[in-house]
């Protein structure tokens, strides 16, 4: 059962440690680099530049307890209705593992399985064919999580065909990518759950038209019924479910291209890290959990230390998408202020993630993560052995990936205040052995899981989505009001001007 963590008690441990600099807390036991870092498979993870001691780790693993993470990890598994708003479990481990024991995911999996087998059959077929380029049409999940992937595990492809990424409503993306393009060898896919979002269809129907047929049009959703009414046909249609959430879906058939781009061997390797990384969280204990490990951390920046960002940097152009596909599987996930019975979050929630690649960002927004009047608590990520053969290169990048969290924690004097460097600024070291779509697969279940643990310490739902609505709605009324056949009246003074003066332009 869930009991309201304990806050008081976490804000009692931040007093205590506020005064204590990290280089301190890192120097002043001699195993606590050891003590502090843990290893799953391929990734090994270090929590010793974070401030917190043994004791407030305790404290912090006691508000796991007493959230009922355990318990919570078992009801997602096992496919209980973890999205409340929605009355719908999020079985997402369901499309690479079989770890569930109940109805719902055993029923999930038998649903999994063939359409795995059949998407990687027709991934097969297609990176078999005279096809040259695949374009991908999907927005939120049905974008990021496969350009995130195609990017990451790049050096997976056979280069076969080319995939391109269209999301964005503004058609200038799709004018721009036709340009290169022969109608005759390119295949399209379209993704998208509900297909029912403004962007993809839009999209969807310009590429239509300049197929000029329905040969290369596939699809991917959970509407077969509107996929279908679109002029997709039938067998080209591959199915998800309403209980995979968009932005955890990369497992499903949403990974079509990147069983296009790396093959179904190597998607296989994608979906089994993922698989051993929830292996591991449904098993180890809360104390010796890497996604609880790292949901502690960051709860314990937000709501122990009161820092209200959180930064990612990959240290591998490979990844250089990770933090966008971050943004909204955190963002997205945790952006709620409510929780479930309606009651106002006791504490903060989630805190705003960016970020971007190094060494690239050293020489951009490094200077005020060192020396800005805010803290960011940062995530590094790297890689131990490049897929190249640049040694030099790769040596520079590791000492600058080192650097940063040395020079964040401890700082420096100096005579000069201008040139000193405040230090005591936490971070989590990952490294993952290699890139592959084992290591892949099972830092983006971390984070996925670690999302998950905070959603239940914070008693929030991370599955539901409501906050994007409401623009939605308001844009779709606002484009009576743009062609000029109906009024404004329903809009605000300010928008009122704002359409006055956009047609006073055009
Ligand atoms: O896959 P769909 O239904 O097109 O939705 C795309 C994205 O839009 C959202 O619903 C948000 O608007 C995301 O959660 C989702 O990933």
């Amino acid at each position: 059962m869930r009991i309201d963590p304990d806050w008081q008690a976490l804000s009692v441990e931040a007093a205590r440690l506020i005064q204590t600099p990290l280089s301190e807390l890192t120097t002043s036991r001699a195993d606590r680099a050891r003590e502090f870092s843990l290893r799953v498979g391929p990734v090994y993870a270090s929590f010793a530049r974070q401030r917190y001691d043994a004791a407030a780790r305790a404290v912090l693993l006691d508000l796991a307890q007493k959230a009922g993470v355990p318990a919570a990890f078992r009801a997602l598994f096992d496919g209980e209705k973890v999205n409340v708003s929605e009355a719908r479990p999020a079985l997402h481990t369901a499309l690479r593992s079989d770890l569930g024991q109940g109805e719902a995911a055993r029923a999930a999996r038998s649903e999994v399985l063939p359409t795995q087998t059949r998407m990687l059959a027709m991934a097969e077929r297609l990176r078999d064919s005279q096809i040259t380029d695949i374009i991908n049409v999907g927005i939120g999940g049905s974008d990021l999580g496969p350009r995130l992937a195609v990017d990451a595990l790049r050096d997976f492809s056979d280069g076969r065909q080319r995939i391109h990424f269209l999301n964005n409503a503004d058609a200038s993306a799709v004018q721009h990518l036709l340009r290169g393009l022969d109608p005759a060898r390119t295949a399209v896919v379209l993704v998208s759950k509900s297909f029912g979002t403004q962007e993809t269809l839009l999209n969807g129907a310009i590429l239509k038209d300049w197929l000029g047929s329905d040969d290369r049009l596939y699809a991917v959703t959970a509407n077969v019924p509107k996929a279908a009414a679109f002029g997709v046909p039938a067998e080209r249609v591959l199915p998800m479910w309403d209980w995979v959430g968009g932005r955890y879906s990369l497992w499903s058939a949403v990974g079509f291209v990147v069983a296009i781009a790396i093959g179904g061997e190597h998607f296989k390797r994608l979906l089994a890290g993922a698989a051993a990384m929830d292996a591991h969280v449904l098993s180890a204990p809360l104390a010796d959990n890497l996604a609880v490990w790292h949901a502690l951390s960051v709860i314990w920046n937000r709501n122990g230390l009161g820092f209200d960002t959180h930064a990612v940097m990959p240290y591998d152009e490979r990844l250089a998408l990770l933090p966008a596909y971050l943004q909204q599987l955190v963002m997205e996930s945790l952006g709620k202020s409510v929780r479930p019975d309606g009651t106002p979050a006791p504490v903060a929630t989630v805190p705003m993630l960016w970020g971007g690649t190094g060494t690239s960002s050293q020489h951009s927004f490094f200077q005020a993560l060192h020396q800005g009047t805010d803290t960011v608590p940062s995530d590094f990520v790297g890689v131990v052995r490049p897929a190249h053969s640049y040694a030099e290169s790769h040596e520079a990048l590791l000492a600058n990936l080192l650097a940063q969290g040395e020079a964040l924690a401890n700082g420096a004097e100096d005579a000069d205040a201008q040139k000193r460097y405040p230090g005591n600024r936490p971070s989590t070291l990952f490294l993952l052995d290699e890139l592959t779509p084992e290591s892949f697969g099972a830092l983006i279940a971390m984070y996925e899981h670690s999302v998950y643990v905070q959603s239940v310490v914070w008693g929030i739902n991370a599955f539901d989505q409501w906050g994007v609505e409401l623009g939605k709605r308001i844009a779709n009324q606002l484009l009576p009001a743009l062609a000029g056949t109906a009024g404004a009246d329903i809009h605000d003074p300010v928008t009122r001007a704002l359409l006055d003066e956009i047609r006073a332009r055009r």
